[in-house]
């Protein structure tokens, strides 16, 4: 084993352990089109990044260069502390990968496809058959055992690619869009299978999407754009950062509510559907803007910024705040 391209300038975390993956000044381009301009990301080991971006923000290419089908063009990828140029097996042997492509043998039943992986990964016989029971177990597919692929809809299909991209025990995980084309029930189950996944193997997983809920099961988001982080940090934090929670008051006498506001020391904002009062802790103060005005047929409602809104702040898309 290749021991000494393992670099100690990899970050390491409380543990003392090498990062999960670790991203410096990455580049990537394709001709005159730089996709990724020096992007730096990072996690330890045992936690859920989410990518998030709108369409040409780079998030394959991100991907494509850690999971090490394309080479990167500037910067460092370093997997469990393997650079990916530089020791490119030693990295590959860490992940495990979920692309959108599908990639299963759809005639093979789900064991044969999961043998085949274990075996080209050179798991030895015994190891693989006791690993394939403990992942299909893991994902609930026991009784899908002998199913073929092609009979399987489209969620347990995709469970099935994160059984087999487990089977070598990788410890950073990593899926491109995973629940792209999934219904509502197969994309709450991919979600409990990954959540599971970190919690009780302690996988590192990494996943892009275009869905803000799916975001929010992150320990950290990263959002993208034009080839450039935008944003970063835990979702409490993102929307945190937005300032934007507010106490919004519908009426049919908006200018009479506004002065009388304004007097109470308030400052109203009209929004589509009434007017704002921005307030840190809005729940605290509905009983005050309450005892300030005295309008008929007055609706309160307490909005706080969600997930979307910090996307389309970041994306600079729309104005954010749009209800
Ligand atoms: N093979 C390629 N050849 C030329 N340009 C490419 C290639 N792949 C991607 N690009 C360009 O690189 C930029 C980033 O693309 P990328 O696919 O990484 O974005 P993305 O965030 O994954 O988008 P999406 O959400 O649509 O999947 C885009 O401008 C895209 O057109």
């Amino acid at each position: 084993m290749n021991r000494q391209v393992r670099t100690r300038e990899t970050a390491a975390f409380e543990t003392g352990e090498p990062a999960a993956f670790d991203v410096t000044g990455l580049v990537v381009r394709y001709g005159k089109v730089t996709a990724v301009q020096g992007v730096s990301v990072s996690s330890p080991p045992g936690r859920i990044t989410a990518l998030l971006g709108p369409n040409g923000a780079g998030k394959s290419s991100l991907l494509g260069v850690l999971s090490t089908a394309a080479r990167p063009d500037a910067g460092t990828v370093r997997i469990f502390g393997y650079e990916v140029r530089e020791a490119p097996m030693e990295a590959r042997r860490r992940l495990g990968l979920v692309f959108q492509e599908r990639t299963l043998d759809k005639e093979l039943s789900v064991e044969r496809n999961l043998w085949f992986h274990a075996r080209l990964f050179g798991m030895k016989r015994a190891d693989a058959r006791a690993r394939i029971d403990r992942m299909l177990c893991l994902l609930d597919l026991e009784d899908r055992r002998r199913q073929p692929v092609e009979e399987l809809s489209g969620g347990l299909a995709r469970r099935v690619e994160i059984a087999r991209a487990l089977l070598h025990r990788p410890g950073l995980l990593i899926l491109d869009e995973p629940t792209n084309g999934l219904d509502p029930t197969a994309r709450s189950a991919v979600w409990a299978d990954l959540l599971r996944l970190r919690d009780e193997l302690g996988v590192t997983v990494l996943y892009s999407t275009h869905y803000m809920d799916e975001a929010e099961f992150a320990d950290e988001i990263v959002i993208l754009r034009r080839g450039r982080v935008v944003r970063q940090g835990s979702a409490v934090r993102l929307k945190g950062s937005l300032e934007s929670s507010r106490i919004v008051v519908a009426c049919a006498d908006g200018e009479a509510a506004a002065r009388q506001l304004r007097a109470a020391g308030f400052d109203p904002l009209a929004e589509p559907g009434g007017l704002a009062v921005h307030c840190t802790d809005p729940e605290s103060r509905v009983a005050d803007v309450v005892r300030a005005l005295d309008v008929p047929a007055l609706t309160l409602s307490v909005r706080h910024p969600s997930m979307n809104d910090v996307y389309l702040a970041a994306a600079g898309e729309e104005r954010a705040m749009v209800p």
